[in-house]
């Protein structure tokens, strides 16, 4: 025994202590980071993709703070992970709740505030709040179009530049965007949205390169379909609800699978994520390669629908 540990056996061992060993670094660093334990804020957590992002970032470790409109919904998330599981081995952290109203210009600088002073510090900030739209153009009012924008682009950007200064102070922090295939091609009676996210992803395009030599990084998730109830809760051109869960909604991604991706996205510090089937990921690179080619394609998706609603 002893003359084959000392002969064949022991260069054999060390070779598959260190394989195994090569092979878990490997596996870390395919994982990203560990959010154990960080500051992680939601906006939009009451309910669709925040609600399972609260869910999958609770599971992982992380101390969250959960916002949104309504203080009752928000409640109930809370309650809803005070009795789900952790991830594995991980400790879990009761979340806290900031309420407040993205849209309204004055409410965000004071939630910002509240925001830093539930743990005095921010690790990750999921901008994940939105809403939709569904209209012509013709027929659509400009406060509509100001909303959606103030929803969507006014809102979060401006949450963003009020965190901002304490990630920087500290050079530690990272920001993260819930954008739409929609901030990468536009497609018909949707402008109010896709003009919203196309705005979300020019606005953290530029942040990324500004603070990247802080050591904050900047994540853009780009999803397509997801089933929430973002269609339900659609605006339309006079301003009145949608309340039709569309088709394309009802059969889009899991919003767990999606949560699982943003999850990812934040461990490996990911730039630029698309979530999306082989289709609107040919149309993006089409918008690009042949613009002209995807201008007739919405043109004639544009009298498709147009000649439906008139059915
Ligand atoms: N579902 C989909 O197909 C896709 C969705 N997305 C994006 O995912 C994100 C989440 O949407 P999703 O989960 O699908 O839809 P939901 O309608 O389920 O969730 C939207 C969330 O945003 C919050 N919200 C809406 N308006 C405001 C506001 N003025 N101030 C603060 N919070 C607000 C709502 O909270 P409350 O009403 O309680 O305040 C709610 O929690 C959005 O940015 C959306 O554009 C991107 C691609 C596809
Ligand atoms: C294989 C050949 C493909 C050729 C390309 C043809 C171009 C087809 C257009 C595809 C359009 C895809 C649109 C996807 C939109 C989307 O995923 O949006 C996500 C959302 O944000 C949903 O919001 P909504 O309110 O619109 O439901």
């Amino acid at each position: 025994m002893e003359r084959i540990m000392g002969g064949g056996m022991l260069p054999l061992v060390l070779t598959s202590v260190g394989v195994l060993l090569l092979y878990r670094i490997l596996v870390r660093l395919r994982r990203g980071a560990s959010v154990h334990g960080a500051v992680v804020v939601i906006t939009g957590a009451s309910s669709g993709l925040g609600k399972e992002c609260a869910r999958v970032f609770h599971a992982a470790g992380a101390r969250l703070v959960l916002c949104g409109r309504d203080a009752a919904r928000l409640q109930e998330v809370v309650q809803e992970l005070s009795v789900s599981p952790a991830d594995g081995q991980s400790q879990t952290f009761a979340p806290r709740t900031v309420v407040f109203n993205l849209a309204k210009a004055d409410c965000v600088e004071k939630a910002a505030q509240e925001i830093l002073k539930c743990y005095g510090h921010i690790d990750v900030l999921i901008n994940n709040a939105g809403i939709s739209y569904r209209g012509n153009i013709l027929d659509t009012n400009m406060s509509v179009q100001r909303d959606v924008m103030e929803t969507n682009y006014f809102g979060p950007i401006a949450l963003t530049q009020a965190l901002l200064p304490s990630m920087v102070q500290r050079r530690s922090g990272h920001i993260v965007v819930i954008s739409s295939v929609q901030g990468k091609i536009a497609i018909p009676y949707r402008s109010a949205y896709a003009a919203s996210k196309h705005a979300t992803q020019a606005y953290f395009d530029c942040l990324r390169a500004e603070i990247e030599h802080l050591g904050i990084p900047v994540t853009v998730i780009s999803p397509g379909y997801i089933r929430t109830n973002l269609s339900l809760n659609a605006v339309t051109g006079d301003g009145s609800k949608y309340g039709v869960l569309d088709k394309t909604t009802a059969s889009g991604w899991e919003p767990r699978d999606v949560a699982g991706a943003v999850l990812k996205a934040v461990r490996q510090k990911s730039r630029d994520v698309v979530l999306a089937g082989p289709v609107p990921t040919v149309a993006i690179y089409l918008r690009t390669l042949w613009p002209a080619l995807f201008f007739k394609l919405m043109a004639s998706r544009a009298r498709k629908e147009q000649r439906r609603k008139e059915e």
